[in-house]
């Protein structure tokens, strides 16, 4: 089973938004990260067959996606950034109608339909307006819709915008679960979501894939750049000034730890740190970052 991206391009008038990206993509949670603007769902709605490339093909196991037709619908889950839903169908009725124009038979339909809510904690809900639920509970109305036919191919456009921790962790356990001989694509600019569960990241810059690697070999790009040290919170104004910051904690007894990105250390109490993905990305992509307290 392999999703094969060869020589797309994508141009929106003078904009190219994706600029002649190959990449193959194979069984596993993959994740596609880039800052806003970075070209994401412009690549994401071609893989997913809604938008057709203005230069380069897509190929599913050999075969051009524009060629599947109904096919199509049995392969492929999509779960936009933006979603349409129908705001006065309730959650069941939805699903339901979803499930008809993907082509699957009633009975199925419900027995899937009954299994989804429950795993994404919706079964509460299921007769409530779709107009009426939060943020979150409509992100898992749409979770649903995309995985009602089993799909094969199962891309995701930042699926987490709006969900709680809690939620986000069960979605994480519900996807590494579904992903086994599957294709997962999720784009996302949060880091910490495919950092657990992506065996491979795709990074996306100016329409372009600048880095595809498993998480392990990608972070090795950072080894060695990533430090940690204390300094007097009294000081911090200097070292954020001083230092790309990652993170920083206030500690009780008026220290300060942080985390940060050099090419050597540059207290001499710093010590080497076991880069992450986040920590990459923020290298790559230095004016996303931004310091939690
Ligand atoms: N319909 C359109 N017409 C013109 N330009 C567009 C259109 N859609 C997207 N763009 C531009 O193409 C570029 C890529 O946009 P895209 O939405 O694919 O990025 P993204 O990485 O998904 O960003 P975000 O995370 O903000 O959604 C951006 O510069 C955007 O302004």
């Amino acid at each position: 089973m392999k999703l094969e991206v060869e020589n797309i391009t994508k141009k929106y008038k003078d904009k190219t938004a994706v600029d002649n990206v190959s990449i193959t993509f194979t069984p596993g949670v993959w994740g596609l990260l880039g800052a806003n603007g970075a070209g994401k769902t412009t690549l994401m709605r071609m893989i997913a067959g809604i938008m057709e490339p203005t230069e380069g093909k897509i190929l599913y196991d050999g075969v051009p996606i524009e060629t599947l037709q109904g096919e199509y619908r049995r392969i492929f889950g999509y779960l936009p950034q933006e979603f349409g839903f129908y705001p006065e169908f309730n959650v069941q009725d939805y699903l339901e109608y979803m499930a008809a124009l993907k082509g699957m038979p009633k009975r199925e339909a419900k027995r899937k339909i009954d299994e989804l809510l429950e795993q994404v904690s919706l079964s509460e809900v299921r007769k409530k307006k779709i107009v009426k639920l939060s943020g979150g509970m409509k992100r898992r109305v749409g979770i649903a819709q995309a995985l009602l036919n089993d799909p094969e191919v199962l891309i995701l456009d930042e699926p987490t915008s709006g969900l709680d921790p809690g939620e986000r962790v069960r979605f994480r356990n519900l996807l590494s679960e579904f992903a086994k001989d599957r294709i997962v694509v999720i784009s996302t600019h949060i880091v910490s979501d495919v950092e657990y569960i992506a065996n491979q990241n795709a990074i996306m810059k100016d329409g372009k894939i600048i880095e595809n690697d498993t998480t392990e070999q990608l972070v090795r790009l950072v080894d060695g750049k990533i430090w940690e040290c204390k300094i007097p919170s009294s000081d911090l104004v200097k070292w954020e000034r001083a230092l790309k910051l990652i993170n920083l904690r206030n500690e009780a007894d008026g220290t300060t730890s942080i985390r940060y990105l050099s090419d050597q250390a540059e207290t001499p109490d710093s010590v080497s740190a076991v880069p992450r993905l986040e920590d990459l990305y923020l290298w790559l992509f230095p004016q996303e970052g931004e310091v939690r307290l």
